[in-house]
């Protein structure tokens, strides 16, 4: 009896406090047998469009030892049908705002793409208000119980949730600026894939550095430095800066209201959080895109190439040489991104 009930427990932690009330069984931490040591990740949004194969792909991380999936609804379901998956990461589920210290308590990383999502006709920053404060009481209990994580933020306006995460940490004093990272892996990945088409090449062998911020015209494709190297016509920058600062758009709208990038974008923050657990692990040599705390421009934030390591960011790379074209996008990112850094700043401290 007492077998069946821990592992019922790790369903649902209502499930163990009642025992805990009935029969003082306490809880334990109940690793699958052959389970490997890993890190513990906590997606908070993990029922969404996002959120379930996020949580499919996370299960799969051999990195990952306990994965616990937070959300206000239908996170039970999710749980119970990723739990069945016979990979190694215990998987618990934690419904509704009550339960989240419980999902937050003793995470190594916290991924957030828990908000609403854009229809056609919509930008970004049309979700502020209701995923600033989304991304706010998330961030406070990230603060309280775990403070030492690493934290992904998926959630839109990356411009806007990235500073007000940083400003809800500043109140509590925990705030780390090298533990907090927007995702704009993404961005990256349309862009290498875009590139990759253009050039002919497996989209594998492409790199493109994506720096400035995850919104539109703050979106900053840095052609003049793909790896391999190679040159475009001006017709194929205009192209490719253009489907790449449009990427969201061009899903959102073939999606005709049923939401935004969900599939892809799995994918991407799968990437980026493998890339921050091999970094916690430490590996060497780990280079992302990520919107951060940054000195590389006269901005707070910036997204730009970042090294990641056992602290989560060990180094912010400068922009490296940028041609003609690149500077004009860069000063109209800036322009955009900094109103944007200012509206999630205000939100916290009004
Ligand atoms: N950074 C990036 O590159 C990208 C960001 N996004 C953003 O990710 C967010 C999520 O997108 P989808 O998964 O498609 O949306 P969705 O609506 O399918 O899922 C969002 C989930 O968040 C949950 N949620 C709402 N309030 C919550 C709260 N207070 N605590 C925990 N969970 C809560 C909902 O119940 C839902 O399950 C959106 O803001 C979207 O714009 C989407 C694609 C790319
Ligand atoms: O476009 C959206 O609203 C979702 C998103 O951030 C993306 O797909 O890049």
């Amino acid at each position: 009896m007492e077998r069946i009930a821990r592992i019922a427990a790790h369903l649902n932690p209502q499930f163990s406090l009642q025992m805990e009330g009935g029969s003082g069984l306490e809880r334990v931490d109940c690793r699958a047998k052959g389970g490997s040591p890993g890190f513990k990740v906590a997606i908070l949004g993990a029922a969404g469009g996002i959120g379930q194969p996020l949580a499919l792909l996370m299960k799969m991380n051999p990195l990952v030892s306990v994965l616990h999936l937070y959300d206000v609804v239908n996170t039970p379901g999710v749980t119970a049908d990723i739990s069945h998956m016979d990979t190694s990461a215990v998987v618990r589920g934690f419904l509704g705002q009550q339960q989240l210290e419980d999902a937050l308590t003793g995470m190594d990383l916290v991924i957030i793409p828990a908000g609403v999502p854009r229809k056609p006709g919509m930008t970004r920053d049309d979700l502020f208000n209701i995923n600033a404060g989304i991304v706010k009481t998330l961030c406070e209990g990230i603060a309280k119980c775990c403070p030492k994580a690493i934290v992904n933020i998926i959630s839109n306006p990356v411009n806007s949730t990235v500073p007000i995460a940083a400003e809800v940490f500043k109140k509590a004093g925990t705030f780390d600026p090298k533990r907090l990272l927007g995702v704009t892996m993404l961005d990256v990945v349309r862009a290498n894939t875009f590139v990759a088409e253009v050039l002919g090449l497996d989209p594998k062998e492409v790199d493109v550095p994506v720096v400035g911020g995850h919104a539109g015209v703050t979106i900053l494709p840095l052609l003049s430095q793909v790896k391999p190297p190679c040159s475009f016509t001006q017709k194929e920058i205009d192209y490719l800066t253009d489907r790449i600062q449009n990427g969201g758009t061009e899903v959102v709208e073939a999606k005709a209201g049923a939401g935004s990038a969900t599939l892809s974008m799995a994918f991407a923050a799968v990437k980026f959080a493998d890339a921050c657990l091999h970094a916690l692990r430490g590996d060497a040599n780990i280079v992302q895109c990520a919107y951060v705390a940054s000195e590389v421009t006269e901005l707070p934030f910036f997204a730009s190439k970042v090294r990641l390591g056992r602290n989560g960011v060990e180094e912010v790379y400068p922009l490296g040489p940028l041609n003609e074209y690149e500077r004009a996008g860069l000063e109209k990112a800036k322009k955009e991104l900094a109103g944007s850094i200012q509206k999630g700043i205000a939100f916290v401290r009004k």
